[in-house]
């Protein structure tokens, strides 16, 4: 048997002279990079790199190197990419994006649109983001929202994202790829539901409460202990304080907030019913323009990612070898695709920085159906 050592020995010698043909390799990469600035040319080209991993592998002498070499080499090209973006970028050749910066987002004597009725916690982020000089209506629902800013009824609407207890809004997500919108701020509210009932209700007498769906699971905890109650969604939480004001039946209840409750002239049955303390919502600042805030710290963007293994690895690393902290990620089906996804990312940086240019170019040319969805000052990135 052959010494350890030697065998070690042996690899050492073959490894640096992987590294040094990597390095001459990627030498070459930079002239291709160079004949691209000058001529315009993409740089991906899928047909030519399909090619050498069908000759590459077929130089292999077993099917599990036939699959080591195919990855190895899917990476070193797509390594070979992100080199070539980079160059493009220095040379100022990376095309412009189609967002606009401005100074600020404009926040008085706007239109904004809300989803739900006086009372929501969609009017509570909106009054916190944009103060109290605006002109604003509710709609029955989200979509709604987005429809009356992409028909210029509204300049902004206000949509929650996502709840610190109940996860992401994927209806919201949803319609953001629905809809010509975009992204231009977000605004974190405390969530701090309470039960409400009729003037004089019994918290015994209860039979059925009525909630948005994230309000019933925002305060499951405290379900938990009345199962024998009926449990229905309803589009919105003040919406709901509206039903149990409007039927005007004592066995009805509502989860909402307390502000809901003066609204609709309804008493608290029970406070601090949320199982976290800290129950937050995240709310999206949307208009159908594509601007960005001069100090935007948040990026998010949407892709498809093509349906094969490593495909969402070598997507990601473009944030990776950019340096970019990619602070959250999602995915939802896509419809009528079974079992096929699409990704919502959010990276820090602004649209300005290189770094992201440079990302996002690399990732528009190698995932279908890219898009950005905004670029905005985030509370907690
Ligand atoms: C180097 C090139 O650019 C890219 C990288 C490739 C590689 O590293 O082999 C192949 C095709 C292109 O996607 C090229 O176009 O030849």
């Amino acid at each position: 048997m052959t010494d350890l050592s030697a065998l070690r020995e042996e690899i050492d010698a073959i490894d640096q002279q992987i590294v040094t043909l990597y390095e001459k390799r990627m030498a070459v990469c930079e002239e291709v990079a160079e004949y691209k600035i000058q001529t315009g040319k993409k740089v991906f080209d899928k047909e030519r790199e399909d090619a050498k991993i069908a000759t590459l592998t077929a130089m292999t002498h077993s099917s599990f190197n036939g699959h080591a070499v195919e990855e190895l080499f899917r990476q070193i090209m797509s390594i070979s990419r992100k080199r070539q973006y980079q160059l493009l970028t220095r040379e100022g050749v990376i095309g412009r994006l189609s967002f606009t910066q401005v100074e600020e987002i404009e926040r008085e004597n706007v239109r904004v649109v809300f989803q739900g009725v006086e009372g929501a916690y969609a009017q509570a982020a909106m009054k916190a983001y944009f103060g109290d000089k605006v002109s604003s209506f509710a709609v029955a629902k989200w979509r709604d929202a987005l429809e009356a800013i992409a028909e210029g009824m509204a300049d902004f609407a206000v949509l929650p994202i996502e709840n610190s207890t109940a996860g992401f809004v994927s209806e919201i997500y949803d319609l953001l790829m629905k809809y010509d919108d975009y992204i231009v701020g977000e605004q974190i509210i405390r969530v701090e539901h309470v039960l409400l009932g009729l003037p004089g209700a019994k918290l015994s007498g209860i039979r059925t409460v009525y909630s948005h769906e994230q309000g019933l699971m925002q305060c499951e905890e405290f379900l938990n202990g009345h199962r024998d109650w009926q449990q229905e969604a309803v589009d919105n939480t003040a919406m709901a304080a509206k039903k149990v004001a409007k039927e005007q039946d004592a066995s009805q209840a509502a989860i909402a907030s307390a502000f809901a409750g003066e609204v609709f002239g309804l008493e608290i049955l029970k406070e601090h019913i949320s199982t976290s303390a800290g129950n937050s919502t995240r709310f999206i600042i949307v208009s159908n323009q594509r601007i960005f805030q001069k100090d935007a710290n948040k990026i998010s963007i949407c892709f498809e990612a093509p349906h094969r293994s490593g495909a969402l690895y070598n997507i990601l690393s473009h944030f990776i070898y950019n340096n970019l902290n990619m602070s959250k990620i999602e995915s939802r089906p896509i419809p009528e695709r079974n079992w096929e996804y699409r990704f919502f990312v959010d990276v820090e940086g602004n649209l300005n920085d290189s770094a992201v240019k440079n990302a996002l170019r690399g990732i528009t040319e190698e995932a279908a159906n890219v898009k950005i969805l905004g670029n905005y000052y985030g509370g907690n990135v």
